[in-house]
């Protein structure tokens, strides 16, 4: 009987790689399709990688930490990481995919940046647990656990029972001053994240930046550029962190220098840039067209400290302190720029800002808008349509502000004014950040 049952059971599992097999030939399954994405793919990166004589991926310590690649193989890089990442989830199944066992993944990560674990020896060499708990002041039996969890996503490695070495990517964070503020950071983000629900529960349909996740978990109703303004050290933490996240080409200014309104307007206009920071926009305009001047208004403890500029931008770009919640002070310009101003503040704060632009604006003066526009659903690569998302539930979480998409940033002009006339959306290739123009057209 047993061996009855036990022959019947291998019938079965023939017969179902038949159906299998037979259902295979007629259309490939998803896995199978995803999997030959992956491979044909990788393929060609290889044999660039080869031809180039860049050294393959590797989490070696001299291994590259950017992948360089030129942007047609980086929409193939692009379309790897989205295949196996689908392919990758499909065979985790839909409860282990929803099911986040890495949600601590931060802890030891943490104690590496409090403790300064990546410091505790030099790169190309080796320590023991217990040299690091020396080192460190922590436990060995802590340490051990702590850095097990990260070895086993690949920071550090233990090359012998008991001692490890650094990888690329410990590397990072002994070498790397920016990432390390990076990590830092991302434990006030972690802390913000968690309490964003309870603040939808307190303070629901709030557009008050001090309501907010993060404001919650620091037990403050202050906004959380208020609270960054209290402490320096963090303010250059979060700053720090901002240009980690900013490095590479999707957010060069160039995109935006490269806009088509530069060269129509007329020799010796005026660009304002409103909430411009250093002037990197304005700087990178002004190279590309000469005959264009320059105001960079920002906070006045921004402002102050930004001021050294190259010889031949020296006397078209001036800087200003303006706050923006207040009158615009250059009146008749020919354009206003906004880039990444507006994300930053719920709709209610948005509408304060544009309309205090309107007593500035003369007829055809155009605000130019270069901002994160969200996508229609089902319209872009799965992995940077996820980014979008992130970001937008970290304004949520951050300022209760929001990123927004096209209809909603035509919208938010129309509820301004109804006199803002839409001229157009654009997005060179590469670029995150998508310029949006409008032109004052008050008849
Ligand atoms: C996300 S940054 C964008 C900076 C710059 N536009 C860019 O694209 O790199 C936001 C900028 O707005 C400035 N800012 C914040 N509140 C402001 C206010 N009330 N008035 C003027 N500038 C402000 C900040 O100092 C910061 O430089």
């Amino acid at each position: 009987m047993f061996a009855n049952a036990r022959t019947m059971g291998n019938d079965a599992s023939i017969h179902q790689h038949k159906l299998s097999s037979n259902a295979n030939s007629c259309r490939q399954s998803r896995i199978v399709e995803l999997s030959s994405i992956v491979a044909s793919n990788t393929l060609k990166l290889d044999q660039y990688f080869a031809s180039a004589g860049v050294p393959t991926p590797s989490f070696d310590i001299d291994a590259p930490v950017n992948i360089p690649l030129p942007p047609d193989l980086e929409s193939l890089r692009e379309s790897i990481l989205d295949a196996s990442t689908e392919l990758n989830e499909l065979l985790l199944g839909p409860r282990e995919t929803m099911v986040d066992w890495q949600f601590n993944y931060y802890v030891p990560l943490h104690a590496i940046s409090h403790y300064k674990l990546a410091h505790t020896f030099p790169v190309g060499e080796e320590a023991s647990f217990e040299d690091i708990a020396e080192k460190s002041g922590l436990s060995t039996p802590l340490v051990r656990r702590l850095l097990r969890h990260a070895i086993a996503n690949r920071i550090f490695k233990e090359v012998r029972k008991g001692v490890v070495a650094h990888t690329a990517m410990s590397r990072l964070l002994a070498e790397d001053t920016l990432f390390q503020d990076y990590v830092a950071t991302g434990e006030d983000t972690l802390r913000a994240t968690s309490y964003t629900v309870r603040a939808m529960l307190k303070y629901p349909g709030s557009e008050e930046p001090g309501q907010t996740g993060f404001s919650l978990g620091e037990g403050s109703d202050d906004s959380f550029y208020q609270i960054m303004a209290s402490d320096p050290r963090r303010a250059e933490r979060f700053m720090n962190c901002m240009i980690m996240k900013l490095q590479g080409p999707g957010y060069d200014v160039e995109h935006l220098a490269g806009y088509s309104l530069w060269e129509t307007l007329p020799a010796g206009s005026t660009v304002v840039d409103v909430g411009g920071s250093h002037g990197e926009v304005a700087s990178a305009i002004a190279k590309r067209y000469p005959s264009l001047k320059f105001i960079v208004q920002d906070l006045e403890a921004t402002v102050d400290v930004h001021t050294h500029l190259s010889d031949p931008l020296e006397g078209r770009i001036r800087f200003m302190a303006h706050n923006f919640f207040q009158p615009q002070p250059v009146k008749g310009a020919d354009a206003y720029i906004l880039r990444w101003i507006l994300h930053n503040w719920p709709d209610k704060y948005c509408l304060k800002i544009l309309r205090n632009l309107i007593p500035a604006l003369k007829t055809g003066a155009r605000i130019l808008i270069n901002e994160s526009c969200l996508p229609e659903p089902n319209t872009m690569p799965n992995r940077a349509d996820r980014k979008l998302r992130v970001n937008d539930t970290l304004m949520l979480t951050l300022f209760n502000s929001q990123e927004r998409d096209e209809e909603e940033w035509i919208d938010l002009f129309r509820r301004t004014d109804q006199r803002f006339r839409f001229v157009g959306m654009s997005t060179p290739e590469g670029a995150n950040l998508s310029t949006l123009e409008f032109e004052w057209a008050p008849v």
